[in-house]
């Protein structure tokens, strides 16, 4: 069977999708789009050169007889309106993060979704489908470093053009905040937010860098720097400190060269060439999955807990103060979850 796709949001991510769906992925056409740029929708369309239909917005997607399962790659605000949609037409629908801009819009899912009475929902947290992020996690699950005790991140863009607001904590951060509850197999007891200096090359009016302070159920202790104006690249980092040793996340590939006196390797700058072959990976088994009618990766629930865990940043963030946070039991509903 091949499955067929609607797509709802053709700019930055939507047209990569669309682009891997099309021409790297297998068992998926994409079926329709829509964007409320219509122009850049058919645009989208004529460059692949796809036998896709233009809509003229999401819920017609969504609610296409021809549209088998939904990718939401619009804004953010408006990511819950949609997913709400698909679950309510009864189809599978994969989610660029964030699944709801606030922690109440990602329980409103969570409830439909439960109250629907099947799994429907994932979102695109893709660090999960790294190789080195899950090399990573395969090194402390056979105790090689034994008990992880402290983790240093850090989440380095050259530049966020978009970035208004607290989005380093609410669009940017949500990436760690996903990739690190699955690495340690654990959840976030409290927040703290520390502000340095300002960079000259933030927007006027925005904090940057921030430095996070996560405390897990277990006791390990977190710290990230989130710095999007970092200006030299697109660099991120994760070093697990454990009692008998210390593993970090691999660099990317590239050659190592030699010249003009000096030893030295590329940095990337665009987060897209960072995580390539994650996001292959994780719509090739969302696909895979979808097919077969289950849903694997990253769930609603995963969702909520990183809307709770970046509103409790962001409060930390305006308070200067720890900030618990308080994460209820993962229903059963979604208990499987934990497999990935
Ligand atoms: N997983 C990742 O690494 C990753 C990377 C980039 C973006 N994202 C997420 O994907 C989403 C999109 O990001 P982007 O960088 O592609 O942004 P973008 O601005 O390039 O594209 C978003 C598109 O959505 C369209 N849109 C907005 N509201 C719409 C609506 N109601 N109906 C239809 N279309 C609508 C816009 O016109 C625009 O073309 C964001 O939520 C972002 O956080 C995730
Ligand atoms: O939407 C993007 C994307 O998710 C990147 O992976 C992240 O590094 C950026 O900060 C964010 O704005």
């Amino acid at each position: 069977m091949v499955l067929k796709i609607g797509v709802i949001g053709t700019g930055a991510i939507g047209q990569d999708h669309i682009h891997r769906i099309s021409n790297t992925l297998s068992g998926a056409k994409i079926v329709a789009v829509t964007d409320v740029n219509a122009e850049q929708a058919k645009a989208v369309v004529n460059n692949e050169n796809m036998d896709a239909k233009v809509y003229e917005n999401g819920h017609d997607v969504i609610n296409s007889e021809d549209v088998d399962a939904v990718i939401v790659t619009s804004w953010g605000p408006t990511h819950e309106e949609f997913v709400l949609a698909s679950i309510a037409a009864g189809k599978p629908v994969f989610c660029e993060k964030p699944l709801a801009t606030t922690a109440e819009g990602c329980k409103r899912i969570v409830d439909a979704e439960i109250a629907h009475g099947k799994q429907l929902v994932q979102v695109g947290f893709m660090r999960r489908y790294d190789k080195g992020y899950r090399a990573l996690k395969h090194v402390i699950e056979h105790g090689r470093i034994g008990e992880p005790l402290m983790v240093h991140c850090a989440h380095r863009a050259p530049s966020a053009p978009g970035c208004t607001g607290d989005m380093a904590l609410t669009d940017s951060f949500p990436h760690e905040i996903d990739v690190l509850r699955w690495l340690l197999n654990d959840d976030y007891v409290s927040a703290q937010v520390i502000l340095p200096r300002n960079t000259r090359f933030a927007a006027e009016g925005l904090q940057d860098p921030h430095i996070v302070l996560l405390e897990t159920k277990q006791g390990i202790r977190v710290d990230t720097e989130i710095f999007v104006n970092c200006q030299y690249g697109y660099d991120i980092q994760c070093q697990v400190v454990g009692e008998t040793g210390i593993a970090s996340l691999p660099e990317p590939s590239s050659v190592l060269m030699r010249s003009e006196a000096k030893l030295s390797t590329e940095i990337l700058v665009d987060w897209k060439d960072r995580f390539i072959d994650s996001y292959d990976v994780e719509l090739q088994e969302w696909i895979n999955c979808t097919v077969k009618g289950e849903v694997n990766g990253p769930s609603a629930w995963d969702g909520y807990v990183v809307a709770v865990t970046a509103d409790a940043c962001v409060k930390a963030k305006h308070t200067g103060q720890i900030v618990p946070i308080s994460i209820q039991e993962r229903p059963s509903f979604y208990i499987k979850q934990l497999v990935l």
